[in-house]
């Protein structure tokens, strides 16, 4: 990442004795000043600089890997990035990286020994929230939100895609209405299209302007699994045979305003027979007034959404209302740290205290979904980028949860198949794989993408393999797969675009055999040309002769990757039946 380097550069003169001040080097030359989030970078590796002597001191192999390494600056930086800094790993690639994470373990290890033996300085740098708190050192996003496209999400349970494409190509006079490549029915608008609140479909309720972020957490829930699981009904009901009429219930535990509650309900009935139903739960009586707002504008008198002004923490999951509840959908309330194109954007200098007391609501938030016998799918968001609200609330909640749990019976994080094509993930924290990280996706401002900062998990309820059935009951990307799935963003209709399309199109009918779960469906979503096995294309062109040769060589080198990692995908799905971690 170049935030990395840029910081590794402006550190090397500060680590020599008697060298100039951050300040003067960073402003007082004829060179373009760094930008904020380097400037606070440098600022806080500079802090920590001693607390990171002291982990190296402990963990000996790592130094001793070091020792060798030509750009002690950078390495500097990464360490801070991984263990002090605001996200609590190193975002990007990069050798550095790599010879880092190598020692992830000790590293981290070192830290909490120095901690808990009471270290001070550690003590003291842990406690101002790692040096850095949440967007301080990340405050600025790489593109500013007045040029990213615009977003809506069509409200499939008043209309088609195809009408919602067909209406903003005409009102906006726009050929460029893309189709977002990964997150169905969300419309990807040019940045220069204006007054959407004009829009008549808006003013009906059958598109909703929604940030993309936003429609991560429904999509998730209702396609994580990558099967309709809803169509056969409350499954746990025994002794009925057939399908049960009185369709499903989802609960959305922290529903105001709803947005996220009717993209839900829109997903679960979509070409159904019955109805299923989102029992959604606010406690605050202001907030719930408007989402029964939204909800008769977005739902009409369908009865899809059932709004309820209740605390979730006092919801008993014998509730007689609950009874065919089997989802949950959790966005609580959290540090907004994030929200990059909203006015109403939460001050994201959050003292440590305030991200305690959030993570720590969160946390017994998403306990609390676990202890729902009846429930089987849960899906966690916040938009927040920081890891205390986000991973380390996933890694806790799995502990905790999966304490109390019997009957062979654990919970486990479960890569999203409807968003397999989604491309960042998560971090490892303590108490979460590696593995696991890749389930859980992520978006971020600070480094590029066009949306705000946003975090999902999403939980699958198994019966601990060789106790029961449901094992094999579970459809989700698999941990490999995330990583084999990353495209572009989005795809453009019209023009080239189209004509690209329609040839992929072709491709992709060929693929879908032997392809990836989410995509394989027929005929279940409408856009499930959307997802083919990347295996069927490769990254290389025919015709390279006009390619730089360094650009070829990286090409080539990916490709190697892909298929290396394909490899070990087929190997892992001949041996393994088990598709979560
Ligand atoms: C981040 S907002 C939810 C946004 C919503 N999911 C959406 O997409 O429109 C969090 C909401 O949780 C509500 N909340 C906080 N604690 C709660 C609790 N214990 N029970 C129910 N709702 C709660 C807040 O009032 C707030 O409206």
């Amino acid at each position: 990442m170049n935030q990395y380097k840029d910081a590794s550069k402006l550190l090397g003169p500060l680590l020599k004795k008697n060298g100039p001040g951050l300040k003067s080097l960073a402003f007082g030359g004829k060179k373009k000043p760094p930008s904020k989030a380097v400037y606070a970078t440098v600022c806080h590796t500079l802090r920590s600089r001693e607390v990171l002597d002291r982990v190296l001191g402990i963990a000996g192999k790592a130094r001793e890997d070091f020792e060798g390494l030509r750009d002690k600056e950078l390495m500097y930086v990464l360490l801070y990035e991984l263990l002090l800094g605001p996200y609590k790993g190193i975002r990007g690639g990069g050798g550095g990286k790599r010879a880092i994470m190598k020692h992830e373990n000790e590293l981290r290890a070192a830290l909490v020994k120095l901690a808990t033996e009471g270290d001070k300085a550690t003590k003291d740098v842990i406690s101002s929230g790692g040096g850095l708190t949440a967007g301080e050192g990340a405050s600025v996003p790489t593109v500013k939100p007045s040029h990213w496209p615009k977003y809506v999400r069509v409200n499939t349970l008043k209309a088609t895609l195809s009408e919602a494409v067909a209406s903003a190509k005409e009102k906006f006079g726009e050929p460029n209405v893309a189709v977002h490549q990964v997150v169905d029915n969300v419309l990807v608008l040019p940045c220069t299209v204006n007054n959407l609140y004009e829009w008549d479909m808006v003013e009906r309720g059958e598109v909703v302007i929604q940030d993309l972020s936003s429609c991560l957490t429904a999509v998730a829930l209702g396609g994580g699994n990558g099967s309709r699981w809803w169509d056969s009904g409350p499954a746990k009901k025994k002794g009925k045979k057939g399908k049960d009429k009185s369709g499903v219930v989802m609960l959305d535990a922290c529903a105001a305003p709803g947005n996220k509650t009717t993209h839900l309900a829109a997903i679960v009935n979509e070409g159904c027979e019955v109805q299923n139903r989102v029992v959604a739960l606010d406690r605050a009586s202001e907030r719930i007034k408007i989402l029964q707002k939204r909800v008769k504008l977005l739902g009409g008198d369908s009865g899809v959404v059932e709004p309820r002004h209740q605390d979730f923490l006092k919801v008993d999951s014998g509730d007689k209302d609950l009874k065919n509840l089997r989802a949950i959908l959790l966005d609580p309330s959290c540090s907004g740290s994030g929200i990059v194109n909203s006015p109403d954007r939460v001050d994201s200098s959050d003292s440590a205290e305030r991200l305690r007391s959030l993570a720590s609501f969160q946390l017994l938030a998403l306990v609390h979904s676990m202890s729902f016998p009846q429930v089987d799918y849960i899906a966690y968001s916040t938009c927040s980028v920081n890891v205390e609200e986000d991973e380390a609330v996933v890694a806790k909640a799995l502990a905790e949860g999966n304490a109390k749990l019997e009957g062979g019976e654990r919970w486990r994080l479960v890569a999203p198949a409807s968003l397999r094509g989604w491309k960042r993930r998560g971090v490892a924290v303590e108490g979460l794989t590696a593995e696991q990280a890749e389930c859980l996706c992520r978006s971020d401002p600070f480094d590029g993408d066009l949306t705000n900062g946003f975090f999902v998990g999403y939980f699958e309820r198994v019966k601990v393999a060789g106790e029961g059935k449901r094992e094999g009951t579970i459809g989700g990307g698999e941990v490999g797969e995330v990583k084999v799935f990353k495209e572009g963003m989005f795809k453009v209709e019209g023009g080239e675009e189209k004509k690209r399309k329609q040839k992929k199109q072709k491709g992709g009918e060929e693929a879908k055999g032997g392809g990836g779960k989410g995509g394989a469906e027929g005929g279940e979503k409408k856009n499930d040309n959307k997802r083919k096995a990347p295996s069927q294309h490769s990254m290389v062109p025919t015709d390279t002769s006009s390619m730089p040769k360094k650009k070829l060589k990286k090409l080539l080198y990916k490709q190697r990757q892909r298929e290396l990692r394909e490899e070990r995908l087929k190997k892992k799905k001949k041996g393994d039946g088990g598709k979560g971690v």
